[in-house]
């Protein structure tokens, strides 16, 4: 059930994300070692959407959105952002994304302030800016208490919403986000849920990988459920679930897998 489309560069259309057949193979030196981590995907996300890529490990989440934010290039096929070309216009892409990776960059021996200003420098935002923003971000996820305390010492909670704000300093357009709350307490998790519904009703487009099934069906306008490199089905969660007669996006998952979406986590 994928979505195809023929890619056409333009800045004034009103999707911020136009994927087409687009592959990621990881080749070894025998054959049983390469990975056909993205298997020609297709997909769209529209300006101000909050899109989910929803899979178990291995399907090929991060390497998607690697691709899209040119941490790789792709083996095959097409992908614009924001209006630019994935392989042509890397430039222009990177200042319109904010980036939340699954292994937080962070500068351990700095405190969280520190970090946000150095990345804030790095957009060379005014000194000002970057504070206001700081502040109101550090508060609005429970951080400002710990702004100056060094890194270091985080919690692997905290240190995912110091990486969020860091995503977030420059205001970016469009924002990827990969597994934000794996790991976090239920508690934590739902403050970041609340902070990302914040975050959407900024009309920014948000890309969201997760495994977590109660994410993508709280968050997520739309979402693209992946397995093997493959979507197997795309829309918004409420549709899924009932095209598929189920009750949730589990269900849907295993009606057309067989498996678990948590299985071997
Ligand atoms: N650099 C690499 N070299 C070889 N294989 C890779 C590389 N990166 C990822 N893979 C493989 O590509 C496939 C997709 O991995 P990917 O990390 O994109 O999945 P994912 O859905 O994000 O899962 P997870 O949540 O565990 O990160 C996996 O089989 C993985 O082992």
């Amino acid at each position: 059930m994928e979505e195809k489309n023929e890619v056409t560069i333009n800045h004034e259309n009103s999707f911020s994300i136009i994927v087409t057949n687009l592959k990621k193979y990881y080749f070894g030196k025998h054959e049983f070692e390469s990975v056909k981590a993205v298997d020609a995907i297709s997909f769209q996300v529209k300006k101000g959407e909050f899109f989910g890529l929803l899979g178990p490990n291995g399907a090929g989440k991060t390497t998607t959105i690697s691709v899209l934010t040119g941490i790789s290039s792709p083996t095959e096929g097409t992908a614009s952002v924001g209006g630019y070309d994935i392989k042509s216009e890397l430039k222009k892409i990177k200042e319109l994304i904010g980036v939340c990776p699954q292994e937080p960059a962070l500068y351990k021996f700095l405190n969280g302030l520190e970090n946000i200003e150095f990345f804030g420098k790095l957009h060379q935002m005014p000194k000002e800016e970057i504070q206001n923003r700081a502040e109101e971000l550090l508060k609005l996820l429970g951080l400002f208490e710990a702004r100056k305390r060094i890194v270091k010492g985080y919690s692997g909670g905290m240190l995912r919403q110091l990486s969020l704000i860091v995503a977030l300093i420059n205001e970016p357009e469009i924002l990827f986000l990969d597994e934000p709350t794996v790991g976090m307490d239920p508690r934590a998790r739902r403050k970041v849920w609340e902070f990302l519904g914040t975050v959407k009703q900024q009309k920014r487009t948000i890309i969201l990988t997760t495994h977590y099934i109660e994410e993508a069906e709280v968050l997520c306008d739309r979402v693209a459920i992946m397995d093997y490199g493959k979507i197997l089905a795309i829309g918004p969660p409420k549709q899924l679930i009932e095209e598929y007669g189920v009750k949730n996006l589990e269900e849907v998952f295993m009606k057309i897998t067989g498996r678990h979406i948590l299985e071997g986590i």
